[in-house]
């Protein structure tokens, strides 16, 4: 394979300048002067930036306001055109840079999936062949029949992300600040990107917390007046960014820049309807019905099934919103389909962004169940105090042995943790219970 094919984009010496009038005036007078007089000054928005990107990698841009960021990625997708230098491409792009590109507010939602994909290259069988996927993604309901001039903000972001996501591009490129979303969307968002990075797809991303480019890149561009001033892995350049933003002092603090985001999110309560198949844990009546039902809808392709699942408080009522401190059972319970010799359960949490805060399984745990024969329904349980962080996380569930995945529910349920008693630092991630002490040494 020559090396050329290894790359995505290609930027070479990339200049764009605007030319900047004091007054409109200025601009005509310029353009009638015999003597070809400048009446402007010019404006570099990119000063002579130049990279190669790698096919599969995952690259954050970063920059104060004004810095170049949304000029370089319009220009890269062909929004804008170079003054100079120039950008090579290979792979199919698709770009979540600006809201309402590529929307038509008359149409309906669904017409609007039609029209952009159209926009974006694809045929209609190939829409419509992804079709289910971008509603199921955007979740907006009837809201797609109507057209876009009616929805909400959140609706139009669902949309258009599900487009921009679903569409199987070679490169994504997407504006975090656009992602704006619940905090469940948000989530979905980051694991559609997460699945992006494992298929080995390239992946452009803008961000302002650093915390994001960190966790999800490999590579980070810092960007300053137009130019590139800093490549290379995200921790060094995103600590280049946070030392010109703030000062040396604030150097060793890994959490956002943006500092406000992460408290945003903390009281955005799930849904109370979290997990789909919820039966009380002492209802054998209604758990006969499920699994006969589960039973009957077998379509044959799991040997397991995860039938019900969630969290339960220490009176054995379900919950989502959990207080820091307390006790609480995060409990699965799988249909065994066919005759089995091992088989484990999982329990990991992730935020938000993906990165994964605790995990334990039955195989860890050296915990073993007998029998796992066609038809049994086996439960799995960890009991647990809740020292996570006031917070939003995503529990999921696992049904596996070492080298086969059964059933997984990825992101099931979303749980709000809150401070309890337990005042903690609100940029904290976990609670390691600690007791402080002061004393005056006397000497
Ligand atoms: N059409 C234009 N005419 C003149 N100047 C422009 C034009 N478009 C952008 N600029 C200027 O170019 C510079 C870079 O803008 P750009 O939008 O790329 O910055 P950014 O890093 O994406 O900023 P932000 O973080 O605020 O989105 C800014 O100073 C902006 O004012």
């Amino acid at each position: 394979m020559s090396h050329d094919r290894q790359i995505a984009i290609a930027v070479k010496n990339l200049t764009k300048v605007y030319k900047l009038y004091d007054t409109p005036l200025d601009r005509v007078k310029e353009s009638i002067n015999p003597f070809s007089r400048k009446y402007h000054k010019d404006f570099y928005a990119l000063n002579d930036v130049s990279f190669d990107i790698e096919k599969g990698s995952t690259i954050g841009i970063i920059g104060k306001n004004g810095s170049g960021k949304s000029t370089l990625l319009k220009t890269i997708t062909g929004v804008l055109t170079p003054s100079s230098g120039s950008v090579t491409v290979n792979g199919k792009i698709s770009a979540l840079l600006e809201l309402g590109a590529g929307f038509n507010t008359e149409l309906t939602g669904i017409d609007n999936i039609y029209f952009n994909g159209t926009l974006q290259g694809y045929t209609k069988d190939e829409i419509d062949l992804k079709l289910d996927e971008i509603l199921s993604f955007a979740d907006i309901g009837e809201f797609v029949f109507q057209p876009v001039k009616s929805y909400s903000s959140g609706m139009f972001v669902r949309l258009a992300f599900g487009v921009a996501i679903n569409v199987d591009p070679d490169i994504l490129i997407v504006d975090e600040a656009l992602a704006v979303g619940d905090i469940k969307f948000q989530r979905k968002c980051f694991s559609k990107i997460e699945e992006f990075h494992k298929k080995g797809k390239t992946i452009i991303f803008v961000s302002h917390g650093l915390d994001t480019i960190n966790l999800l890149c490999d590579t980070a561009y810092l960007l300053d007046g137009g130019r590139l001033i800093e490549e290379g892995l995200p921790k060094n350049v995103t600590k280049v960014y946070q030392k010109m933003m703030l000062g040396e002092d604030t150097i060793s603090s890994t959490t956002d820049v943006c500092l406000g985001k992460e408290l945003e999110f903390l009281y955005d309560l799930p849904s109370e309807q979290d997990c789909e198949f919820y039966t009380n844990e002492y209802d054998t009546q209604k758990l006969n019905e499920l699994v006969k039902d589960k039973i009957q809808k077998w379509d044959g392709h799991k040997k397991a099934e995860i039938i019900d699942c969630g969290i339960w408080d220490a009176l054995g009522n379900k919950v989502t919103l959990l207080e820091c401190g307390a006790h609480y059972t995060f409990y699965s319970k799988i249909l065994i389909h066919v005759d089995l010799e091992v088989i484990h359960v999982g329990f990991p949490i992730k935020n938000v962004k993906g990165l994964m805060l605790f995990g334990v399984n039955s195989e860890i745990q050296k915990v073993a169940v007998t029998p796992k024969t066609k038809g049994n329904v086996v439960e799995g349980r960890v009991d647990v105090t809740m020292w996570l962080a006031p917070g939003n996380y995503f529990l999921s569930f696992r049904a596996a042995t070492r080298q086969e995945v059964f059933d997984e529910l990825n992101d099931q349920v979303h749980f709000v943790v809150t401070g309890g008693n337990h005042t903690l630092n609100a940029l904290s991630v976990v609670n390691l219970e600690p007791k402080v002490t002061l004393r005056t040494l006397a000497f």
